[in-house]
């Protein structure tokens, strides 16, 4: 009902700002846009579920996200994908993986200090509603 879309269009603001945040962190250019397969013909052989933080907030528009968790199984595919793509121990992967641990840590500490735990836990009533 109504409260329920007051609840939703709030997380919807709260995931866009984070990623505006992220997205002008100089650190994270390498995934604010999908890797170019032009660039990377191999990419889509070794990673199944390519992830971006361009496409999240497509996926946030979308109304995908009922809660800041399925959020978080979608965002942590942009680092999980980087160590995997970026195994080696050449400064490039190494610069990559650093990176791409930099992006968890930082989603984790916003959601951890700016998210109410109630809010989140009405957010999953809501999701178990539907
Ligand atoms: C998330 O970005 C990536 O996984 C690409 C993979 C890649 C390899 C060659 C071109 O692009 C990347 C981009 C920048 N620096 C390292 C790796």
């Amino acid at each position: 009902e109504e409260q329920e879309e007051d609840v939703l269009r709030e997380l919807r603001l709260f995931l866009r700002n984070v990623i505006e945040r992220l997205s002008l962190d100089r650190r994270f250019k390498a995934f604010t846009k999908p890797v170019d397969i032009e660039e990377v013909p191999d990419y889509m052989t070794v990673i199944r579920r390519p992830m971006d933080l361009s496409t999240l907030l497509t996926n946030i528009d979308e109304q995908r996200y009922v809660t800041v968790g399925e959020f978080m199984n979608d965002a942590d595919l942009i680092w999980q994908n980087a160590l995997e793509y970026n195994p080696d121990s050449d400064p490039m992967d190494r610069h990559i993986r650093h990176r791409a641990c930099a992006l968890k840590d930082t989603v984790r500490a916003m959601i951890r200090d700016e998210l109410d735990e109630d809010f989140e836990r009405v957010c999953e009533d809501v999701r178990e509603s539907r």
